[in-house]
């Protein structure tokens, strides 16, 4: 999938893309101190699209810079009418918001980011789905990562750090190289974390289980999933559950903004329930893509809408 598009917004200005370039002593190019953000907007059956809980996502931005000590030189409202003008500059009525905050150079190198500028960039690219086209539909084969989740003392995990994501990318690679489409990682306990960009969620006889907000991303998509499904009724526990427990479940799915709601279909070759989306993944997901449409107007408030 592509990513290039005509404009990057840059420190308060629209900037060509060819010219939205960093130094190469760019403090967090070498020491990984950077926060983003990863955002969707949809086009609504209305004609118009929004922007799926804009707030929320600028809210755990700006969440993320103080958890590193940044100063962020713009508002929470500076950054998401950013967010909505890059969308627009690029004649863009659906797709994938990425604002990044990083550490600049030209003051000084070392492991202390003492006087280098903080810097803010936000692009934005077509994004489908995001773990294959059929993945929404068949579900993804994963498997239990031989990489451990970070401690929640040894990485900042409620941030989403730009450092945090070496650990996902060993995961995802390694996970990819065995043949699978994601990784399951662990927490140091060995309890079920998260994917390497996703929470996760198994369902057993009706029960939807989640890990609880302890070592894994506070996921926006996440929360939006546990309103809807006590609003369709089901009861949703917020509680560690083990590898096995997944094996022995009816359903198992990931959650996040770029993966939506992803059904995994086998976990270490066990195949979970039916071995395909099941009948809470299909509600959800049904439920889920009503909201971001606008097509559910109790959850007007979760959409931020704009036109070209
Ligand atoms: C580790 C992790 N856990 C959970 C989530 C779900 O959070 P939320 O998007 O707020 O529901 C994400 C988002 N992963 C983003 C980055 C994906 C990427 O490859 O980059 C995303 O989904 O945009 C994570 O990176």
């Amino acid at each position: 999938m592509g990513v290039r598009t005509d404009f990057i917004w840059m420190d308060g200005a629209m900037v060509p893309w060819d010219q939205a370039n960093v130094h190469v002593l760019t403090h967090t190019l070498h020491y990984g101190v950077g926060v983003f953000e990863g955002i969707r907007a949809y086009e609504c059956t209305d004609g118009s699209s929004a922007v799926f809980r804009l707030n929320e996502h600028i809210e755990r931005l700006l969440g993320s810079a103080k958890v590193m000590g940044m100063k962020v030189p713009f508002s929470h409202e500076q950054l998401a009418e950013a967010c909505v003008e890059t969308l627009k500059a690029n004649k863009m009525t659906a797709g994938y918001i990425r604002p990044l905050i990083f550490i600049g150079s030209g003051e000084a190198m070392g492991v202390n980011p003492g006087p280098n500028p903080v810097r803010v960039a936000i692009a934005v690219w077509p994004w489908g789905a995001y773990l294959g086209a059929e993945a929404l539909e068949r579900g993804i084969r994963i498997c239990t990562s031989s990489y451990t989740r970070h401690h929640v003392n040894v990485m900042m995990t409620k941030a989403k750090v730009a450092g945090n994501y070496v650990n996902s990318v060993l995961a995802k690679t390694e996970a990819l190289a065995d043949g699978y489409d994601e990784a399951l990682l662990l927490d140091p306990t060995g309890y079920v974390a998260e994917g390497s960009g996703e929470n996760v969620f198994i369902v057993k006889k009706g029960v939807i289980k989640t890990p609880p907000l302890t070592s894994i991303l506070a996921g926006i998509t996440r929360d939006s999933l546990i309103t809807l499904a006590k609003e369709l009724g089901y009861e949703v526990v917020e509680q560690l559950f083990t590898r096995d427990e997944v094996y022995m479940a009816d359903e198992a799915f990931f959650s996040g903004t770029a993966a939506e709601l992803t059904p995994i279909r086998e976990l270490d070759r066990r195949v979970i329930g039916e071995g395909h989306a099941g009948p809470v993944a299909k509600a959800l997901q049904a439920a889920f893509f009503k909201v971001v449409k606008g097509e559910n107007p109790a959850y007007a408030n979760w959409l931020r809408r704009y036109s070209l």
